[in-house]
């Protein structure tokens, strides 16, 4: 597999994205500036919001971009004309990008990334972008879900070994961070991102020594900070009080910070072990719990009392188990034409959330000046003035009677400018800066579209003449059927 010295991401697309692109360059296209939006259409896990992660991988993405020797040669081999190989040897990325930024909050049908460029760069790197944020705002969201529930508590991201692969338990594991977890076991994840490495120990252990006192006085000699596994063979007859002897045998040589319970009754297990735990004079021990926990076991645990400090999720974190994929999409919105102008461009459905919204656009957030809280996010033709001096009437973009006018307000821009004529213009970000900003959009964010069931659904609305411009546009496409 790994035959290719100089192997590349440039193929890491769809072959549909290069037919398309030899199309257009043989017929006149290709340097035409286009204008896609990527965007969901539905927030997943029934959840109120999702957190946008994935541009740090797009960054590199872009970055180096370039088809190497070995793809073009691949490429040959597959049929394509010398004309189109020799173009794409010397293709670079020369476009504009424009994102939300890591950690920010993200609805439905808002653009998350705006890519102005080349038509034919613009298709090229589709797949991957795709790819790309549909994971990683995925994992993010659940993470976030998740941290809702349990805001003081610890929480620790312990999925690779059965996440979908290196990539997958890899990025998974900083969008989980992004999303709100404290750290995470994967311990490449935590070197090459700056992320906290934290973990316990295994059955395996306790097993090798054959019981509880022998591992747990192994670990104690060994390491500083202790968390003992204690369900290996009965929790509240061996495990805890083995736990128990062996913090007081080490007094102060360790540090005792807890116990670790990974299958049974979580809620009555960890109550007894608390008792336990507090009589025997360790009312600061923690209880760390995992086994195939998610939102919905923990809201279940919570409702029982137990008494949990700490969190080890993996499976149906990482997996996004109960919802895998975002389903995100990229829209052509525009396309330049013959004489040099975008031109707006629409896909209709016969399901109206699903026709696209034309044209480049500018997204706001509108911030009500006297609750400082968001009212929704208002969305422009690009351009289009936004007047903080005037009432702003926001109305829903399909049921058009639903509508608020917002008569102080802020209005706050959330696309960046990432690469302008494909130069990187954004000063990539600390994990601690990501993580702040969610916290910071969370903190405007009223609680009911915050709430674990039944959201109330945030409102993305479009400007009067973003509207307007959809409606022409869609008359004027059934016209044409029409003809
Ligand atoms: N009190 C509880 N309320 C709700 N769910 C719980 C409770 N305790 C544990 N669970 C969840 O129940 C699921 C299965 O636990 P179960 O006891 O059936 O298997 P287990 O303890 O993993 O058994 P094994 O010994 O095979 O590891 C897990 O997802 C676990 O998080
Ligand atoms: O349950 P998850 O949310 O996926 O969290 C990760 C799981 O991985 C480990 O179990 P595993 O059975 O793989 O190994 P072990 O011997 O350490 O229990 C750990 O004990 C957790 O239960
Ligand atoms: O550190 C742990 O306890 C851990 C790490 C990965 C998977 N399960 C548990």
């Amino acid at each position: 597999m790994y035959k290719f010295e100089d192997d590349s991401f440039m193929l890491h697309t769809d072959l549909y994205q290069i037919n398309m692109s030899q199309t257009y360059l043989e017929q006149g296209l290709a340097d035409r500036t286009a204008v896609f939006d990527l965007y969901f259409r539905e927030v997943p896990f029934g959840n109120g919001y999702a957190v946008f992660a994935g541009l740090e991988r797009i960054i590199d993405f872009l970055e180096n971009l370039r088809f190497t020797e070995s793809d073009i040669r691949y490429l040959r081999s597959l049929g394509y004309g010398e004309d189109f190989l020799e173009y794409l040897r010397d293709l670079r990325f020369t476009g504009n990008v424009r994102a939300v930024e890591e950690g920010g909050l993200v609805f439905a049908n808002m653009p998350l990334v705006q890519i102005e460029a080349p038509i034919i760069e613009a298709q090229l790197i589709e797949t991957a972008l795709l790819n790309i944020v549909n994971f990683q705002t995925l994992i993010a969201t659940k993470a976030s879900r998740i941290r809702q529930l349990v805001p003081d508590d610890m929480l620790m991201e312990f999925g690779t070994r059965r996440a979908h692969e290196f990539d997958a338990a890899l990025w998974g594991a900083r969008a989980a961070i992004i999303g709100g977890f404290d750290g995470t076991s994967n311990v490449r994840a935590a070197k090459l991102f700056g992320l906290n490495a934290s973990g316990t120990h295994a059955h395996a252990m306790v097993q090798a020594y054959g019981d509880d006192y022998d591992a747990f006085k192994a670990y104690a000699e060994t390491h500083r900070d202790c968390v003992f596994l204690v369900d290996t063979f009965d929790t509240l007859r061996s495990g805890v009080p083995n736990a128990i002897r062996v913090a007081r045998e080490y007094g102060g040589r360790i540090n005792f910070i807890g116990i670790r319970l990974d299958s049974g009754d979580i809620a009555y297990l960890s109550k007894e072990a608390r008792k336990m735990l507090d009589e025997a004079g360790f009312p600061d021990a923690k209880i760390v719990v995992s086994n195939d926990l998610d939102e919905v076991t923990i809201v279940s645990l919570l409702s029982q009392g137990a008494k949990v400090d700490s969190w080890g999720i993996g499976t149906k974190l990482i997996t996004a188990y109960d919802q895998p994929a975002l389903g995100a999409v990229y829209k052509l919105v525009a396309v330049e034409n013959e004489s040099g102008t975008l031109e707006n461009r629409i896909k209709i459905s016969g399901n109206p959330e699903k026709v696209t919204t034309p044209g480049k656009k500018d997204v706001y957030r509108i911030i009500n000046k006297y609750t400082g809280m968001s009212e929704g996010e208002y969305i422009t033709h690009a351009g289009e003035e936004v007047s903080e001096d005037a009432p702003l009437l926001m109305f829903h973009p399909v049921h058009t009677m639903k509508r608020k006018l917002i008569r102080s307000f802020e209005k706050v821009e959330l696309l960046k400018d990432i690469f302008r004529n494909g130069e990187l213009v954004y000063e990539r970000e600390e994990i601690a800066e990501i993580k702040q900003r969610l916290e910071s959009n969370l903190s405007i964010l009223w609680e009911e579209y915050k709430r674990f069931l039944n959201p109330e659904a945030y409102p993305v609305d479009l400007s009067t003449e973003l509207w307007q411009i959809k409606q022409d546009l869609i008359e004027e496409a059934s016209n044409k059927t029409l003809e």
